[in-house]
């Protein structure tokens, strides 16, 4: 059984981690994602907000998916914790593919134990406009232990700090951009896309 591993910090989560989703459910037998702090950033919303968009998100997509599913248990700002629960979830020989976007690569020989993290997971990454994938970041990850494959995906160019910053609803599906009003979440963006329709 392959199974994907695709944690975000979903703050909010955009059409780009959809793209993602549906790219990666086409390819392996499961899916899981979920909602996750990161130790590197501050996060606007509480995580359980983040989550239920995250639940949103996979429930309004176009076609059924019914490989992907948020595993919110999962959830650890390290990821080497993660792993650990996937394996008492599913079986400990079950091939686990961590899936990351190539903005993360230069981050990622500083996560918590990457070594023992890259010795128990598959890497695959999914290029990012503005983001690109270079030699010594690739190196430098192999020489922890990764084992990476890049995606035959380029994501999407939006991001959730395009919203949260900019107002840009582009980078949101309807969904989500109806349960930020709904919830009052993002409240200066909120404000700053309301002005942007009014003009
Ligand atoms: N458009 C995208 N293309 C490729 N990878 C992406 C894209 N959006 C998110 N990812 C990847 O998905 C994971 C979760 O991303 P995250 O939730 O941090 O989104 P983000 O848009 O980067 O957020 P922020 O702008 O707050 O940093 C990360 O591995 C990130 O690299
Ligand atoms: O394990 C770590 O040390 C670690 C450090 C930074 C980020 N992560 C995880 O990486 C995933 C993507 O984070 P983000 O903020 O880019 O969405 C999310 O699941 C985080 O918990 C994990």
């Amino acid at each position: 059984m392959r199974i994907a591993l695709f944690g975000t910090s979903a703050d909010p989560p955009t059409a780009g981690h959809q793209e993602i989703l549906r790219w990666l459910s086409e390819r392996y037998d499961w899916v899981a994602v979920w909602a996750a702090d990161n130790p590197f950033k501050s996060h606007q919303t509480s995580l359980e907000h983040r989550a239920a968009m995250l639940r949103l998100l996979i429930a309004n997509m176009d076609a059924p998916l019914h490989n992907i599913a948020v595993e919110q248990e999962l959830s650890s700002w390290k990821t080497l914790e993660t792993v650990a629960k996937a394996k008492v979830q599913w079986r400990e020989d079950a091939e686990y593919t961590l899936v990351v976007g190539s903005d993360l690569l230069n981050q990622l020989p500083r996560w918590y134990r990457v070594e023992d993290l890259l010795q128990q997971v598959q890497l695959l990454v999914v290029p990012r406009p503005g983001y690109a994938i270079d030699e010594s970041s690739l190196e430098a990850v192999q020489k922890l232990g990764g084992k990476i494959a890049i995606a035959s995906l380029t994501g999407l160019d939006v991001s959730s700090t395009a919203y949260r910053e900019r107002g840009d609803t582009e980078a949101l599906t309807p969904s989500i951009i109806a349960y930020i009003h709904r919830e009052h979440l993002y409240k200066c963006q909120d404000a700053t896309t309301k002005r942007f329709q009014f003009h």
